[in-house]
């Protein structure tokens, strides 16, 4: 009796011991032989994505992609199934339009369990139905005539908040600058005035919305913690749930309103219900509604993040300013896009601040289509995960002259690496210069082909009567003590923004007290 249960006890020992060999056996097949085996990179990465979940959570997602490729090259592999690529034929390849390259699964998770929207569908057909119905509004000329007059006016008002705080004190610009974009896509996307610049703060509906940002990332990065959060602190997770609850509210309010004909005739719901009609189609409430709120998040910390780092370069290069002030003061004062969009040294600095702090200029991950792709001696396999990063495109020196000026002879002299870090910054290099040939290919702060950003023309509208309201009336503005250059680090949560999330300027002429 006693030797049959050992007998049974040694025969699941050595089955277990079997399945163990053969599971390591497999892992190791996996990693050593699998299609990907030959890619360069970390031996982390060939048996998990911890490390650079770490790098995402803590923030440095860009700056620890630029560092693999400069230490293996150009194709690096940073998980068993996802490849970074800064080679420039394959950057083209994968944005090209009709390459077959589809935006991954990954941004499924941008909308867990609801209708996806414009940003996040990885239908081709699906987003192309949903581009055609947003795309008009979104033109050029289209924002010329329905939107120049809101985006002039909002900027002004800004700019006159920035001063009177200016002048009592520090002044947070970033805070002006959020509340600026967030106000003119309000008003576009939901045809409604926000008044977020004459409250001065942000209201709920822009509190829910971050929450709600904030959960959609953590359950889309690492689904396990986020349930596992959930369950330690369910009462956090209450009011995160009631702010997801909120925004669909004020959505589907507004679209009923829009359907109703009670919003002013020019806005992006609006616009879609006329698109769909036309086109015969049907959107409901909660489709139109989760489009217009995803158009807000698109379209308010990208464009004040870049214009918060566009007004700390101007404040730390005089003659950068300079050279502004000299062409932006002469306009009149009725200037519009159109007088600014012809501004040489403006458009160098623009394209600079683009190219520099473009503010998504982190992980575009595609899946690779059935034909796979061949990348120099490496071939890519369907399936696999390819990720570009514009923030490492924007600084090879092979296609940008100096991307990083001064940074490696500061290093030498100074061994300070955080001060060479801002010196970057050189506009005069597109003065009055088109592009190169590889320099268009490789300058994306909008992403690229089919998946470009939508809101390109609005954002660039912004970013220049910003940069001119500011140069024109902040003259007697400079950087407070408060703005130090670790406070201006940037950290990476997809998009960019200053570590010390605020940018701090005070008036350089002293009132009497
Ligand atoms: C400086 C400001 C901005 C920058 C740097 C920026 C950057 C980008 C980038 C890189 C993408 C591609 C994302 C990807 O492929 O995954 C994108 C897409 C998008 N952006 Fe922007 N953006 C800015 C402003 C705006 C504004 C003002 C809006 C207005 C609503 C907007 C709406 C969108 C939308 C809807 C998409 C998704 C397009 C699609 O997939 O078809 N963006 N943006």
């Amino acid at each position: 009796m006693v030797t049959h249960g050992a007998d049974s006890i040694q025969r699941i020992a050595s089955l277990g011991l079997l399945v163990t060999v053969l599971a390591i056996f497999w892992i190791l097949q996996k990693c050593f032989r699998g299609p990907l085996a030959a890619i360069p990179g970390p031996w982390y990465s060939r048996f998990t994505d911890i490390v650079l979940k770490y790098y995402i959570f803590t923030g440095r997602r860009i700056h620890y992609i630029h560092q693999l490729h400069q230490k293996y090259g150009s194709v690096v592999r940073v998980s068993p199934n996802e490849v970074e690529v800064s080679d420039l034929a394959a950057y083209r390849e994968v944005h090209r339009i009709g390459s077959g390259f589809v935006k991954a699964p990954w941004y499924d998770t941008f909308t867990p369990g609801m209708e996806s929207n414009v940003f996040s569908m990885t239908n081709v057909h699906e987003h192309a139905a949903r581009r055609r119905l947003l795309a008009r509004p979104f033109r050029r000329s289209s924002l010329l005539t329905h939107f120049q007059r809101l985006v002039t006016e909002r900027t002004r008002f800004a700019v006159a908040k920035i001063v009177q705080e200016a002048n009592q004190g520090d002044c947070d610009v970033m805070k002006w600058w959020t509340l600026m974009t967030t106000d003119i896509i309000m008003e576009v996307a939901f045809g409604e005035k926000a008044g977020l610049l004459e409250a001065g703060e942000k209201n709920n509906y822009m509190k829910d919305l971050e929450r709600t940002e904030l959960s959609f990332s953590l359950q889309g990065e690492t689904p396990w913690l986020y349930r596992f959060l959930k369950v330690v602190n369910p009462g956090a997770y209450r009011g995160i749930d009631q702010s997801l609850v909120n925004v669909i509210a004020k959505a589907t309010e507004s679209a009923r309103k829009a359907k109703e004909g009670k919003l002013s005739p020019h806005n992006i719901l609006s616009g879609m219900i006329e698109a769909s009609r036309l086109e015969g189609t049907v959107v409901n409430d909660f489709g139109l509604g989760s489009q217009a709120s995803a158009l807000v998040i698109a379209g308010s910390g990208t464009t004040s993040a870049t214009l918060t780092y566009a007004t700390w370069v101007l404040l730390k290069h005089p003659a950068v300013r300079q050279k502004l002030e000299d062409e932006l003061i002469r306009l009149p004062d009725d200037f519009d896009d159109v007088k600014l969009e012809g501004l040489p040294y403006l458009t160098t600095f623009v394209t600079e601040v683009l190219r520099v702090y473009g503010s998504a200029p982190g992980a575009l991950p595609r899946t690779t289509p059935s034909h796979g792709i061949q990348i120099g001696d490496y071939r890519i396999p369907p399936g696999v995960t390819l990720t570009t990063q514009a923030y490492t495109m924007h600084r090879d020196p092979s296609i940008f002259e100096n991307p990083e000026t001064y940074v490696k002879l500061l290093i030498l002299l100074h061994c300070l690496n955080s001060l060479a870090k801002n010196f970057r910054f050189d506009p005069d290099r597109f003065y009055k210069r088109d592009l190169t040939t590889d320099q268009k290919h490789a300058f994306t702060p909008f992403g690229g082909g089919t998946r470009v950003c939508l809101g390109i023309h609005l954002a660039y509208m912004e970013i220049r009567h910003g940069t001119a309201e500011f140069v024109r009336n902040c003259r007697h503005l400079k950087l407070s003590r408060l703005t130090t250059p670790e406070s201006m680090e940037m950290e990476n949560f997809f998009l960019i923004a200053p570590k010390g999330h605020r940018l701090m300027v005070e008036s350089s002429v002293k009132t009497e007290s």
